[in-house]
């Protein structure tokens, strides 16, 4: 009598689960892929109908199962540090009008242009940070130098930055020579006083402001009276700037760019100098420097959904059957030693839509977006193993499947284990922050006395240091609270059946609260936590997850 049939998100379960059915067909592929290990090849080919398999091992890989050989990698960074420069403004012009019978005619050289802006844009689509993690100075178009007859400098090149949705960007730094030419100004205003603006409001050459007719010898230079330095001026565009220090969460996709940074603007020319006393001024202003801000770029939001599980266990087959990607699977621990984010489709517009849901903005979502990170092992909240760069990862998950091996011994346990490294690592994270915090505290100072030195990141320092100290990390939702539920993998090979039912009672007894939550935390979700049993290398079973994944999104 075939044993009773298990019930499951779907109703029932496919016929791959059979071990009739799997030790007639199925074994042959378990076979093939375990080949690539001696031991297991062995062990299990002796049991299960190794005669009838006749298969070589590297010439019928599939998608999902494909040869070691068969990836892709993309290259991933959650992270970067950068600096971003707004376009310098171009010099004014010193030029005269010179036509037949006017020799000595009046000064017309044109304004320099302004520089080019720096803008942001969060968009759909991208999922990394790497392409800007290689450059670490994005810089917009200088502006063009003013010209004769009174022509204007042609502006900078603007420049767009485009980031992932999910995106927080703080700043560490800045350089406003804007803002130090004001303070500059205004010294001098208060110092200077009467007396001298009875001087005709003379000025002095200096050389980083001022430019002087080409060919003009020292000598004339000294001669040469200079007007008082035109106050320092900054793009109106400078008003859409965020405030400093920058901090901006790009959680949304963004229709329009955001400025983060105005250019420069451009230095005026030698018709501006002209006074009653002097109609040809020989002199114009350089243009001004352009905005420096050293920015912190972070993903948030890694993805919608994280795949936890220890080395082997299937996740990157699983993501494969999921999605296009092509990560690498391979029979052994580590195959994946980056994350790798794959992209759901939903609906591609041919038709019915996979699964039909709204996110939160009321947009209709088109896909979903899954990490697989690479796997645990115990301990890996003491930074063992890949450690704890890859738990980072998984705190910025939406949504945590936790993807265990059923042929791999107890299922129970390994979710236990799983769970105990991730609950570690909270508390690790919680501690971190509780200091973090401390260290932020504004302490009462009572007047008079001096402040304590303060190690705030300084937001504006005469030149950027060129290798800033990173911000501390992003805290996010504890992953405790966060919606989970457990991919039982590999259900095709034989004797996992049992397994697999000793989980779903253990899960039904986290939700029903008979059983502590696997993670020993106190407000730890655990609403209707579900197991889905699939056979990832088939592509069997995984068609639930994508509304399951949806209906936790929604959470
Ligand atoms: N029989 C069977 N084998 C599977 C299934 N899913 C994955 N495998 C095999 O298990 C092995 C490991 O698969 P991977 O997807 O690389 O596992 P992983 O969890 O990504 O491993 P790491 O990247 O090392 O953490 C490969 O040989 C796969 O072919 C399944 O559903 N059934
Ligand atoms: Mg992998």
């Amino acid at each position: 009598m075939p044993p009773a049939r298990p019930t499951f998100l779907s109703g029932t379960l496919t016929p791959f689960l059979y071990p009739a059915f799997f030790e007639s067909r199925l074994a042959s592929v378990a076979c093939r892929s375990r080949l690539r290990k001696p031991f297991q090849w062995q062990l299990r080919c002796n049991s299960t109908a190794t005669e009838s398999v006749n298969v070589r091992p590297d010439t019928q890989s599939s998608r999902l199962d494909p040869t070691a050989d068969d990836y892709s990698l993309t290259p991933f960074a959650d992270r970067c540090i950068l600096t971003v420069e707004a376009g310098g403004g171009g010099h004014g012009c010193v030029s005269f009008l010179r036509e037949k019978y006017i020799e000595e005619g009046p000064a017309n050289g044109g304004d320099g242009g302004s520089g080019g802006n720096v803008y942001i844009q969060a968009v759909r689509g991208e999922t990394s940070l790497h392409k800007l993690a290689r450059r670490r100075l994005i810089k917009a178009g200088r502006g063009r130098n003013g010209q004769g007859k009174v022509k204007g400098g042609e502006r900078g090149t603007d420049i767009l930055i485009t980031v992932p949705v999910g995106t927080i960007v703080r700043e560490i730094q800045r350089h406003d020579p804007i803002a130090i030419m004001e303070e500059e100004h205004w010294k001098m205003e208060s110092y200077e006083g009467e007396a001298e603006e009875s001087e005709e409001g003379k000025g002095t050459y200096r050389k980083d402001r001022w430019l002087v007719y080409p060919g003009t010898v020292p000598a004339e230079l000294n001669r040469m009276k200079f007007p008082k330095l035109p106050p320092p001026r900054r793009s109106h565009l400078a008003a859409l700037e965020p405030q400093a220090p920058m901090w901006l969460d790009l959680d949304q996709h963004m229709e329009t760019p955001m400025l983060i940074a105005a250019g420069a603007m451009g230095g005026l020319g030698n018709p501006h100098f002209m006074t009653p006393f002097n109609s040809r001024p020989k002199m114009a202003t350089r243009g001004d420097e352009g905005l420096k801000i050293s920015l912190q770029l972070e993903l948030k939001i890694l993805a919608d959904l994280g795949l936890v599980g220890l080395p082997n266990a299937g996740k990157s087959t699983l993501l494969r059957a999921l999605s296009n990607s092509r990560a690498r699977v391979g029979n052994w621990a580590f195959t994946t030693l980056q994350p790798n984010v794959g992209t759901v489709v939903l609906d591609n517009h041919k038709g019915r839509p996979l699964v039909s849901s709204r996110n939160r903005n009321g947009e209709i979502r088109e896909n979903f977006t899954i990490a697989d990170v690479p796997g645990l092992i115990e301990d890996a909240h003491l930074d063992k193993g890949l450690g704890l760069g890859f738990l980072r990862h998984i705190e910025r998950a939406a949504v945590l499947a936790f993807v265990i091996d059923l042929s791999a011994g107890d299922a129970v346990e390994a979710l236990k284990l799983l769970w105990r490294e991730v609950s570690e690592y909270e508390t690790l994270r919680g501690k971190e922050l509780n200091a973090e915090t401390e260290r932020r505290m504004v302490t009462y100072n009572p007047a008079g006395r001096s402040p304590p030195p303060s190690d705030e990141p300084d937001f504006d320092t005469p030149h950027l240091d060129p290798s800033p100290t990173p911000l501390p990390f992003l805290t996010s939702t504890p992953i405790s609270s966060k919606p989970w539920f457990v991919v039982a993998t590999k259900a095709d090979l034989p004797d996992t059946q049992a397994n697999f039912e000793a989980l779903q009672d253990y899960l039904g007894r986290v939700s029903k609260g008979t059983q502590s939550h696997p993670s020993s935390k106190k407000n730890a979700w655990k609403r209707n936590v579900q197991a889905v049993p699939i056979s990832a290398i088939h592509g069997e079973g995984v068609q639930v997850i994508p509304q399951l994944v949806m209906d936790l999104l929604d959470e």
